[in-house]
């Protein structure tokens, strides 16, 4: 945070979705504040959304989480009530959205572009979503002034809209949309106009600004990174279903499929040769690894594009052992074949013994510890369990 942009308000000891010692409850409790019950979606002969069912609850920062084109964007906006839905239901708050128009329902939007009004004050920009209100000119005041508190722009209402930075318009926009008391918050892709660091920091914020408010957040993006570190839990789309729909540690370590696993971070993917099941799990065979077993928990499902069975590992769950090192687990031979340094971290791609192809292993630098050099010979260890099988 820079001073020119206060922190917002500190997280509040009580409110919704918290219990007597101010502690988020389990997501699970909460009460529903969102459903989609088998939605589906035509544009013309388009299958757009293809049965979408999900619950998302009340004060829970929720993501849809794909590739361009998936329907995330068209699903945010069945819940916003600006496109209407080819069948299917959709509650807020336990009421059927079916006849209830986008302006009559209890969320509000937030979109990509900053949607300000350059020719107004901040003040007035954030005072348009009470045009309606039926207060008192100094109450509304006090509320703007509220509003603009929580998003770290006290003191700019006066300022002229057109002079903000991108993200001090997107707070703009937030504070406009906050102002009005929705139950649910919905945003498309409101930071992906920004440059990488004040995205960043503009992430930390609205995560810290939706425990404040303690509403449902439902958050648009193609950025798994982004998904990962703002939400509670995400629904991965592809070609207008949802893929998996988890809490981000399961979404990265548990992937239900391959392509779920290749869309979330980096995963690499070995051949695999199945030889059958064991009491331990499933039985393989994996070129550089060898024969082992692989726990149950650890298999998920190959799709139908998919070009065979895998095996597939995340670059940090297998570490380069440095010099004579003893292997905590097992220990492969290899040879590095690339060196990509990042400052905290090294990318090593090493070609284990027997493997076609490499593999890539992420190492945190440590202060005193060499970096290995393009062409050393060196241990990889690994062990079964951090290794997903996808057949
Ligand atoms: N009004 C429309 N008429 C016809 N087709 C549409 C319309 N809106 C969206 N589509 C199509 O529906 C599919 C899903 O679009 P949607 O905008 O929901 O995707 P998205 O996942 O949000 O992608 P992006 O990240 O690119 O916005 C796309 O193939 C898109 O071309």
């Amino acid at each position: 945070m820079t001073a020119r942009n206060p922190s917002p308000a500190p997280v509040p000891k009580s409110g919704p979705a918290r219990d007597e010692q101010g502690r988020p409850t389990p997501i699970g409790s909460r009460r529903a504040m969102i459903e989609c019950r088998d939605v589906h979606k035509y544009y013309g002969d388009y299958h757009a959304l293809r049965g979408i069912d999900l619950t998302i609850r009340e004060a829970e920062f929720f993501s849809l989480l794909g590739p361009s084109g998936c329907g995330k964007t068209t699903l945010l906006r069945t819940i916003a009530g600006f496109e209407d839905i080819s069948s299917g239901v959709v509650l807020i708050d336990g009421r059927d959205m079916a006849k209830v128009p986008a302006n009559a329902r209890p969320t509000n939007m937030v979109f990509q572009s900053y949607a300000i009004f350059p020719h107004l004050t901040v003040a007035q920009n954030v005072a348009f979503g009470l045009r309606r209100d039926p207060r008192s000119r100094a109450e509304k005041a006090a509320a703007v002034d509220e509003a603009l508190a929580m998003v770290g722009l006290k003191g700019y209402g006066a300022r002229a809209a057109h002079a903000l930075s991108g993200g001090q318009r997107q707070r703009v926009a937030l504070a406009r949309a906050l102002i009005l008391k929705p139950k649910v918050l919905l945003l498309d892709e409101p930071l992906s106009a920004l440059d990488r660091k004040m995205r960043e920091q503009m992430q930390v914020e609205l995560i810290k600004l939706q425990r404040q408010v303690g509403i449902t957040f439902v958050l648009v993006t193609h950025d798994q990174e982004e998904a990962l570190v703002m939400s509670d839990r995400i629904a991965v789309m592809f070609e207008g279903e949802i893929a998996q729909l988890s809490y981000p540690e399961e979404l990265y370590s548990r992937p239900v499929s391959r392509r779920v696993a290749d869309f979330i971070g980096m995963m690499n993917f070995m051949p695999v040769r199945i030889l059958g099941e064991t009491d331990a799990g499933v039985r393989v065979e994996v070129p550089g690894f060898g024969e082992f077993d692989i726990p149950a928990a650890n298999v998920s499902r190959a799709d139908p594009g998919d070009p065979g069975p895998s095996v597939g590992f995340r670059p940090e769950a297998v570490t380069i052992l440095y010099r004579d090192a003893p292997a905590p687990h097992r220990e492969t031979p290899g040879i590095i074949e690339e060196v990509v340094y990042y400052g905290d971290m090294t990318y090593y791609d090493v070609r284990l013994d027997g493997a076609e192809r490499p593999v890539r292993i992420s190492m945190r630098n440590v202060f005193g510890r060499d970096i290995q050099d393009l062409g050393t010979r060196t241990r990889v260890s690994w062990s079964p369990g951090s290794l997903i099988l996808f057949r």
